[in-house]
């Protein structure tokens, strides 16, 4: 069963199409320009696509990149503007976001530090109780402190309320331990969706002499060359091969940078 489903064409976007289960937490990764804010506004219905169709099941919220709010509202009048906005407004949970990051209340818009502005838009999405959440670069503005106890907070919206997640980033770092589906963009296309533990699994780097040909079978994701040594990151599961070469499973990182550096 998905939540999320999409299968679109937009300015950059060629044929984005995945599909997200419930409760769900996927990380929109990608170069600059990769096309991810562009699927996240088709996603939230802020932009028509071209072709194709998105559909999410219940009700969405959207925190954009740039965080939109009017300058001289106070934090109070956001939550007010909330109430009045939305057809279900929880104001206990907008209210305790506000506490917990101490955001002062009688404070204009324009008075906050960028990282008070996203608790703020944090809490106006979380208040109106979204069975979908979509967050482009969310983190950008917070302290490393901040970042890990948004994320935690996030994740337990996740766990207690069965919300599903969708965050883009471009810091592979951010989505270690918290993403657990990953999409990763560039040029406009999706090179890959999937679980990111599956992923991990799946990739292999082997390591050995000099070689035209990857040692194993399987789709080879990324070659190196050096003088003596010839190194295949293969899409392949499997860890057993002969001596001298080794293998080893990769980090995320690895995994991103290599299928950017392919995607080019
Ligand atoms: N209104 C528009 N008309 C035409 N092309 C656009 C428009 N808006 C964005 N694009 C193009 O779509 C591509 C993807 O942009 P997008 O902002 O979605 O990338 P991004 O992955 O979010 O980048 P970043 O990480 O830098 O925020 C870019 O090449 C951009 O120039």
């Amino acid at each position: 069963m998905s939540v999320v489903a999409a299968d679109v064409s937009k300015w950059s976007l060629r044929n984005v199409s995945f599909e997200l289960p419930p409760g769900s937490v996927t990380a929109i990764v990608g170069s600059n320009g990769s096309g991810k804010t562009t699927l996240l506004n088709v996603l939230a219905g802020h932009l028509e696509p071209e072709s194709g169709h998105t559909s999410i099941a219940g009700r969405v919220a959207y925190v954009a990149q740039h965080k939109p709010m009017y300058k001289s509202f106070k934090v109070a009048n956001v939550l007010q503007f909330g109430r009045r906005m939305n057809e279900v407004w929880d104001n206990d949970r907008a209210e305790q976001w506000l506490d917990r990051y101490r955001i002062p209340r009688k404070l204009q818009i324009e008075d906050l530090s960028g990282g008070q502005r996203t608790h703020v838009v944090l809490a106006l999405a979380l208040g109106s109780r979204p069975d979908v959440l979509l967050l482009d670069e969310p983190l950008a503005e917070l302290d490393p402190l901040a970042r890990r106890k948004v994320v935690r907070e996030l994740l337990t919206e996740v766990n207690d309320n069965g919300m599903t997640l969708i965050f883009s980033t471009h810091v592979v770092a951010e989505i270690g331990g918290v993403a657990d589906r990953l999409l990763l963009m560039s040029n406009g296309r999706l090179l890959v969706d999937g679980e990111t533990d599956a992923l991990l699994e799946e990739h292999v780097l082997y390591t050995g002499p000099h070689a035209s040909k990857s040692p194993v079978e399987g789709p080879v994701v990324l070659a190196k060359h050096g003088r003596s040594q010839s190194s295949y990151l293969v899409r392949s599961g499997g860890t057993r091969i002969d001596e001298p070469w080794t293998a080893r499973y990769v980090t995320l990182e690895e995994l991103v940078v290599a299928h950017l550096e392919r995607g080019q």
